[in-house]
């Protein structure tokens, strides 16, 4: 079998996807998502110019082979627009190969271990009273895990709140949004907000949180103690993780379970934090993390650590990221939780998909190959349409970490 065509298909059904679509000469397809918010045309060029070519002819059942070609053959290694690449033709060819063995890729990767996969949602309001009434709106629909997030008093904006209630999209069209950031006021009034929760909703919910890499070690030691009674199931991101040792500060203070790595795509940027075990769930995913055959290696290594898989599924992940990303869920043996925000309508019209939810979890379906499908003449009606993340500034105008 030989790769005849690859192809990079950039649509915006409600918000930017970049699929990579891998043809074979026996007329098998398989699609992979190379989507990084707010730099989507450069993961699309990438492809485009410098590793599509390289696909022709070759033989897409030898994914290891493919996989090392691009990541050793480049010679410039790692980063997130070159390995969100290496991942769009790595889960294209596991959807081949799975779909030339007529089976659901969860099967080649060593079959299920557990029903269904565990999924958390977004609870976000713009104060307290609202927040705790969404948390409890999520528990009513049957999430078992809830992410919190909620509007500081006194501060104009934050991190994963939506302004008008809608669903929260953190990609505005135009020029990046420039919002506001106050640690202090944060750190004063966030554990109230779990104390919130846990008053009215008891312990019965996983309780999670991002703190988005806005605070110093220091400050996030602090606040993993203070929150300590509520009993999180993590406090995501709490400080950049570019230096891994800073977590051991945090460790030292608190026992609060850490999830970090949404914007790790490659095994040497945790392997210290899983290696000392400074975190508890490793965050990486398909999309970002070299694809199935990197991220599984990352999740091994962190079955060697007792760390579990906590994987980053905003809705800028595309439903083909989501679909693969539900194989190695069910798949691997230390599964901790995945995210799931959901998609615009149109984006779920233009990728029918195997997978489907079901009162706070989700399965991958039984359809051969990972499951997602492109509808290409709709995604034409969708062109890319410019939109970024926004950036954060202090009250005296200095930038920091969004
Ligand atoms: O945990 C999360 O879901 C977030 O941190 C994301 O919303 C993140 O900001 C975006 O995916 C960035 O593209
Ligand atoms: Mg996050």
């Amino acid at each position: 079998m030989k790769i005849v065509r690859a192809d990079v298909i950039v649509t915006c059904p409600g918000r930017n996807f970049v699929t990579l679509k891998i043809v074979t000469d026996d007329g098998v397809h398989g699609l992979g998502d190379a989507t990084l918010n707010g730099r989507e045309l450069a993961v699309a060029a990438y492809l485009k110019d410098h590793v599509c070519p390289l696909l022709i002819g070759r033989d897409p059942h030898r994914i290891e082979d493919i996989w090392q070609y691009l990541y050793k053959g480049a010679y410039w290694r790692r980063g997130p627009v070159t390995m969100s690449a290496i991942a769009a033709v790595d889960t294209a060819l596991w959807d081949i190969k799975a779909k030339v063995a007529g089976l659901p890729l969860y099967q080649l990767l060593g079959g299920a271990s557990r029903e269904t996969v565990m999924v958390y949602s977004h609870a976000t309001g713009r104060d307290l009273a609202e927040a705790l009434d969404v948390y409890g709106q999520h528990v009513d629909l049957g999430y078992k895990a809830v992410r919190i997030q909620c509007g500081v008093p006194g501060m104009r904006s934050t991190y994963g709140v939506s302004k008008d209630g809608e669903a929260y999209e953190p990609a505005k069209a135009g020029l990046p949004e420039e919002q506001y950031w106050s640690t202090e006021k944060y750190l004063d009034f966030v554990p109230r907000l779990f104390e919130g929760v846990r008053a009215r909703y008891g312990f019965d919910t996983h309780l999670l949180h991002d703190c988005h890499h806005r605070l110093t070690p220091i400050e996030a030691a602090r606040l993993g103690k203070a929150i300590e009674p509520y009993r999180l199931y993590w406090m995501e991101d709490p400080t950049p993780a570019e230096n891994q040792q800073s977590f051991e500060l945090i460790r030292r203070h608190t026992v609060t379970p850490l999830a970090v790595g949404e914007v790790f795509n490659s095994i040497f940027d945790c392997k210290q934090l899983i290696e000392a075990q400074l975190i508890d769930y490793i965050r990486a995913t398909v999309v970002h993390a070299g694809g199935i055959t990197h991220l599984r290696r990352i999740f091994d290594f962190a079955a060697l650590h007792n760390v579990r898989s906590g994987s980053h599924g905003a809705s800028d992940l595309s439903p083909v990221c989501m679909g693969a990303a539900l194989h190695l869920d069910l798949a691997i043996p230390n599964f901790g939780v995945q995210e799931f925000m959901g998609y615009p309508a149109e984006a779920l019209e233009v990728f029918p998909h195997a997978w489907r939810f079901d009162r706070g979890t989700m399965h991958p379906g039984e359809a051969p190959g990972h499951g997602v499908d492109i509808d290409e003449k709709l995604a034409a009606r969708f062109p890319y349409r410019p939109a970024y993340l926004p950036v954060a500034r202090l009250d005296d105008g200095t930038l920091c970490n969004w």
